[in-house]
């Protein structure tokens, strides 16, 4: 097909138009037959689930793997997650809280994982987003969970433990962080006083400012997008979040990719009230507690490696009942549903310890 091209401007832009005109009628066509899943789902059942991620997460796949460019693997599966995205909001708009305000890592998170066609709720804490989706004001939730400079972000974690809810996906996010200054800084960064941003962030840059801004004050806030908003109200302080942030209150980038750690990534849950079916190729996050014996990590690790299972996370955190208890989170490349799974559930079910499956979810796409 490409050596039938023309090769003058004309030509080739009556031929982009002719394809924009099929590729429109094929997404609507698409669409419309979304819209009838959405009828067929609503015969089907009282409680209709209108987003199933096993099956979004097998169309990226093999979006990617039958893709032979020139437009790349991952720009081609984004240009599918938009296209599903409005599909699933034609059979119902999903309503995604997330850790806000507006601008905020986790809402680019979402973004990511949901696509643009869905109705944001920010809220400014992570027990709200679990209370949220608990008390069905939103479908999903989006929370951090760790991050690769600072380690895992205890708070969630923590819920988990007392919440019913399910994980129901991973997003990761390469996280850049930019110095930004209101534009009537823009030329005098000197005049710099206070430097706001979240706790996590400034951990982040810390060594770029150690070295730009020794001296000055930093202010850690809820937020990255609290810290824009707040250094947009003031003519003294500067902010350190991501681009979102910046658009968000009008603040212009003075330096940016700031972050210590290149590769810098943070990892976020989706978190829902229905467990997902498997989709070929899944994780499970378990929580586990184990009586305070010597040998009991091991024997619970060594149950994983006797049934060949993948173990991609472990974490301890304090139980809260009684001093030197821990809880373990463990996230094992497998489905709940995987027969191996099953046999160390059973065997862990005869064992003096506590497990809670957190959720089975297909390994992030994106
Ligand atoms: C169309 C469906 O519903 C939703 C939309 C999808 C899509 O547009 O491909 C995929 C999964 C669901 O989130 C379906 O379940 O197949």
């Amino acid at each position: 097909m490409l050596e039938q091209l023309p090769d003058n401007l004309p030509g080739l832009r009556d031929e982009i138009d002719q394809l924009d005109s099929k590729i429109q009628q094929l997404i609507n066509q698409r669409a419309l037959c979304a819209e009838k899943v959405g009828e067929v789902k609503m015969k089907a059942g009282e409680d209709p689930l209108f987003y199933r991620p096993e099956r979004e997460a097998q169309v990226l796949r093999r979006v990617m793997e039958r893709n032979d460019g020139p437009v790349g693997n991952e720009q081609m599966a984004r240009l599918f997650r938009e296209v599903m995205s409005v599909c699933l909001a034609l059979e119902e708009p999903m309503k995604i809280a997330f850790l806000g305000p507006e601008g905020t890592f986790t809402q680019q998170a979402s973004l990511k994982h949901f696509g643009n066609s869905i109705i944001s709720k920010p809220l400014p804490a992570i027990d709200e987003v679990f209370r949220e989706v608990e008390a069905g004001g939103a479908n999903y939730g989006v929370v951090p969970v760790e991050n690769s400079t600072e380690g895992v972000v205890n708070h969630t974690l923590d819920t988990f433990v007392k919440s019913p809810l399910k994980i129901c996906g991973e997003v990761e996010l390469r996280i850049h962080h930019h110095f930004m200054v209101p534009e009537s800084l823009k030329n005098q960064i000197g005049t710099i006083k206070r430097i706001y941003s979240h706790q996590q962030s400034l951990a982040q840059c810390r060594e770029w400012l150690d070295r730009r801004f020794p001296g000055v004050e930093r202010h850690a806030v809820g937020s990255n997008a609290e810290a824009a908003k707040i250094a947009s109200e003031r003519d003294d302080a500067a902010a350190i979040g991501g681009e979102m942030a910046a658009t968000q209150y009008g603040l212009a980038i003075h330096a940016s990719n700031i972050e210590d750690e290149p590769d810098n990534t943070t990892r976020f849950l989706i978190i829902g009230r229905e467990t997902v079916l498997s989709s070929g190729k899944d994780k499970t996050s378990l929580l586990i507690s184990a009586e305070n014996r010597p040998g009991a990590l091991f024997g619970m690790l060594e149950a994983f490696a006797r049934k060949g299972l993948d173990l991609s996370r472990i974490e301890s955190r304090p139980s809260r009942q009684g001093n030197w208890n821990y809880v373990f989170f463990l996230d094992v490349l497998a489905h709940n549903d995987d027969p191996a799974m099953q046999a160390v559930l059973e065997e862990f079910a005869t064992k003096p310890m506590l497990v809670k499956v957190l959720g089975s979810y297909p390994i992030a796409v994106l």
